[in-house]
């Protein structure tokens, strides 16, 4: 597989950031965050995972080894560790690092804010557990198509471990049709899995992959005895609509398996992270899985 362009040494520069978000539909960067920042998440995540017995017991918790029973997300099983991950201050301080909001406010040309929605990725081993199918970010999310979507590898990952691939100029196919399918988000957008411009990196804790909602993206599947832990946060401008979610808005990933953030933020320093700002507005979501979605225009001038 191709490998990503690292956009790392353009990433104060507007103009060719736009453009090349507009041609790839992903943007890169090695290096972007401190790794002691991105480190110290990975540790306090492998911390309960461990805890939660989802690890070797007589292997170093930050190896991240799986036991049997590591599970794939939204199965029964899971959602203990899951809360327990979710309640971690420093994991959700993660979506607002400066850098990240300063990159997504600079593509969107305006302040950007952070859905609370972050959502953190536990991928054990396959065959047992399915990768992420292929899929377009905005059946998910909807709202505005321009929401931005970040994927942080929380540790080493190599190809073998699963990460993340993007397949490059995928926007231009604007919102594809879905099939049902194993695997986190259970829809799979119908594209070329093997098209030549799918991409993809050896992954070290710090980089930054970002695409837009149209961008269709995938998982690998995990070839190693390990878990691979990542983060993916959403940003959009303060000016364009949020969708409502079923329960009230902004409530966090997988709630109500999950409990709502007055729970889960107990005992933290602060709640800036996880507040969607006064004033936005928001509209109704509709439902993912119809045929036809109409390709919404793109400030990023994908169609
Ligand atoms: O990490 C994964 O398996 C999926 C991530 C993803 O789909 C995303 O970041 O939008
Ligand atoms: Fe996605």
């Amino acid at each position: 597989m191709k490998e990503l362009t690292d956009s790392y040494g353009d990433v104060q520069d507007a103009g060719v950031l736009r453009d090349r978000l507009a041609a790839d539909g992903y943007l890169f960067f090695r290096g972007l965050l401190p790794t002691e920042v991105v480190g110290d998440v990975h540790d306090q995540l492998a911390r309960i995972l461990y805890d939660s017995d989802w690890l070797d017991p007589d292997a170093d918790p930050r190896e991240l080894m799986a036991s049997g029973r590591a599970v794939e997300e939204g199965s029964a099983g899971f959602f203990g560790a899951y809360t327990a991950i979710q309640s971690t201050e420093a994991f959700h301080r993660l979506a607002v690092r400066p850098e990240l909001l300063a990159l997504a406010g600079r593509l969107l040309g305006e302040e950007a804010f952070a859905h609370p929605a972050h959502i953190c990725r536990i991928a054990p081993p396959s065959p047992g557990a399915s990768p992420t199918p292929i899929h377009q970010d905005y059946r998910f999310i909807q709202g505005s198509v321009d929401t931005l979507t970040t994927w942080l590898p929380l540790g080493e990952a190599p190809p073998e471990i699963g990460g993340l691939r993007v397949f490059a100029g995928s926007p231009r196919l604007g919102v594809l049709p879905v099939k049902a399918s194993d695997g986190p988000g259970m829809m799979r957008a119908e594209a070329d899995e093997n098209h030549p411009e799918w991409r993809t990196t050896s992954y070290r804790p710090g980089d930054v992959l970002l695409f837009g909602s149209l961008t269709v993206h995938g998982a690998m599947p995990n070839r190693t005895n390990r878990l691979r832990l990542s983060a993916d946060f959403r940003y959009q401008a303060r000016s364009a609509p949020m969708a409502r979610d079923l329960l009230g808005t902004g409530k966090p990933h997988y709630h109500p398996d999950v409990p709502d953030f007055p729970t889960l933020t107990r005992g933290w320093t602060s709640t800036d992270c996880i507040e969607v700002p006064t004033g936005v507005r928001f509209v109704d979501r509709w439902d993912p899985r119809v045929d036809d979605v109409p390709t919404p225009s793109s400030r990023f001038a994908y169609v």
